[in-house]
This record gives C-alpha cells, sequence and structure tokens, in this order.
C-alpha cells in the first residue's frame, strides 16, 4: 500500500466562533485525481487555502507526504502548486519575466525555468506572447500562465481552483490532458469545481462537501450505484435540492413583471 500523500484529521476552522469546516477527514493518495465538490460557501476555498499553507490556523492534524504543516510548513509548500480562483497577476510583466520571479522563489535554477516555461507556452499555444505584457491579456490567457506558474517547480500536489474558468474549449482538453498527466507521473489533483461534467470526467474521487462536511465519497461509479443517478442529480440531491426550490420561487416572484 502507497503511502498517503495527504492526510486530514478532524480538520476544523471557524471564524468569529462560527464554523466552517467541521472535523474533516480525508486520505489521499500519490497519483489521484480528487474532485473536490460544493455549493458556494461550503468551505472548498478555505480547504485549500489551509492545504497551501495560506491559512494557518486551525484545529485538527494536516500531514502532507508524513510532515505536519504545522510542523514545518516550508518543506510542505515545497510540495504543493496553488493555481486560485482569483489569483492576481503583475500585470505589468509578461510571462516569462513572471516565471522567472515565482521559479526564482522556488530555489529554481534559471535554465530550468526558461526549459519548462517554454515548454508550457508551446503546449497552451502561448509561445508569441511569452514577451508580452500581460495587461493585455484574456482571461484565459491569465488562466493558463496562472497554472503554468503552479506547476513550475513540479510540485507533488496541484491544488486547482476551478482551473477551467475563462478558458476556450480548446485551452480545456489540454488542461485535463495535462492533469491526467500530470497524476499519471504520480502527481497529486485537488481539483476544486462545481462545473460536474468535468469533474465527473477528471476525477478518480469525487469528495461532496456541504456546510463545512464531507457529505459523501467515493469514485463515480459507486456515488453512482449508492444513488443510482448521475452525479448532477446527486449533488443536487445531497446539497442543494432545498435551496433550488427556493431560488426557483424566488426567481418567479422576481420575473412577475416580466411577462
Ligand atoms: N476570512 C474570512 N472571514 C470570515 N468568514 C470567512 C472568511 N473566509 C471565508 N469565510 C466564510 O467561510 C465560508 C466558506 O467560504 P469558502 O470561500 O471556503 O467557500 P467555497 O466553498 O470556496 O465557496 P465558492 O464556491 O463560492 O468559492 C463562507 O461562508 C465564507 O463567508
Amino acid at each position: 500500500m502507497k503511502q498517503p500523500i495527504v492526510v486530514m484529521r478532524n480538520l476544523s476552522k471557524s471564524y468569529d466562533g462560527l464554523p466552517i469546516l467541521k472535523e474533516l477527514n480525508l486520505t489521499i493518495y500519490p497519483g489521484e485525481i480528487i474532485g473536490y465538490i460544493g455549493p458556494n460557501g461550503a468551505g472548498k476555498s478555505t480547504t485549500v487555502k489551509i492545504l497551501a499553507g495560506l491559512i494557518t490556523e486551525f484545529q485538527g492534524e494536516l500531514l502532507i507526504n508524513g510532515i505536519s504543516i504545522k510542523d514545518d510548513p516550508l518543506a510542505v509548500k515545497a510540495e504543493i502548486g496553488y493555481v486560485p480562483e482569483l489569483a492576481a497577476l503583475y500585470e505589468v510583466l509578461t510571462p516569462n519575466e513572471y516565471f522567472m520571479f515565482v521559479g526564482g522563489l522556488h530555489g529554481l535554477d534559471e535554465e530550468v525555468i526558461i526549459r519548462r516555461a517554454t515548454n508550457f507556452l508551446q503546449a497552451f499555444s502561448l509561445s508569441d506572447y511569452a514577451d508580452v505584457p500581460m495587461d493585455t491579456f484574456s482571461k484565459g490567457m491569465r488562466q493558463k500562465v496562472l497554472i503554468i506558474a503552479g506547476i513550475l517547480h513540479n510540485p507533488k500536489i496541484l491544488i486547482l481552483d476551478e482551473p477551467l474558468s475563462g478558458l476556450d474549449a480548446n485551452a480545456v482538453i489540454v488542461i485535463k490532458e495535462l492533469i491526467t498527466q500530470l497524476a499519471t507521473r504520480g502527481k497529486t489533483i485537488f481539483y476544486c469545481s462545481h462545473i460536474m461534467d468535468v469533474v465527473e470526467k477528471v476525477s478518480d474521487r469525487i469528495v461532496l462537501l456541504q456546510a463545512g462536511e464531507i457529505i459523501a465519497q467515493g469514485t463515480m461509479e459507486e456515488l453512482k450505484q449508492r444513488e443510482g443517478q448521475s452525479l448532477e442529480q446527486l449533488f443536487s440531491t445531497l446539497t442543494q435540492e432545498s435551496q433550488q426550490l427556493t431560488y426557483q420561487q424566488d426567481l418567479n416572484i422576481a420575473l412577475q413583471d416580466f411577462n
């Protein structure tokens, strides 16, 4: 049996006494693609910020590659690549300048940074923009740059928060393939999203989060067998049915003058 790469034990987080994450228990193995799913406000981003070492105040235990993030945050951060959902980019820089900056923070040699950046820019059809300031870039182009920056240091764990937002169909295919290929090479992918069809296609295991609690997890097949429904229906049943009804009623009221 492989050693787990991530172990969460009773991981909890509160803000002003309000519980946001409630005793999460999760064990993840190298090469797994985890689809981390939940409605807005469920606590997905809070979980990944803890995983990425950005939130250090929490209860419970988090081990990355056997090391407690509380004991050695720097060692843990070196193993993690994080692509946030709404990331700020230094727009005055070109992609190459940005990669030199990010790679430098990770202590990579210039030559390694240039080789990896050049190859990924080529794979993402961005070679022509390698030396163009990013303030003119589309949302999708920026997202590609952020993803490359997240993997430049060859992390064992890649955390992607809504990675496909703003990407066109071709880019989605490339990113999906990238995720699969990284997992084949033993990397662990922690993929947060509410876009069911993509998660269904790429994930080995789906973890459903609702109001800070893991309410179901398993492979797509296991979840389907369990409920006999598609993941989207299951997700709706498990997390959103009552909200959805309220929302439909509210929308009908809001639209009553629009006939
Ligand atoms: N710094 C903070 N202070 C107080 N409350 C916070 C803070 N950060 C997050 N929260 C609250 O924690 C809850 C979970 O937020 P989080 O961003 O983790 O959810 P999410 O599942 O990522 O949602 P989304 O899909 O909308 O990104 C929300 O109710 C949010 O208001």
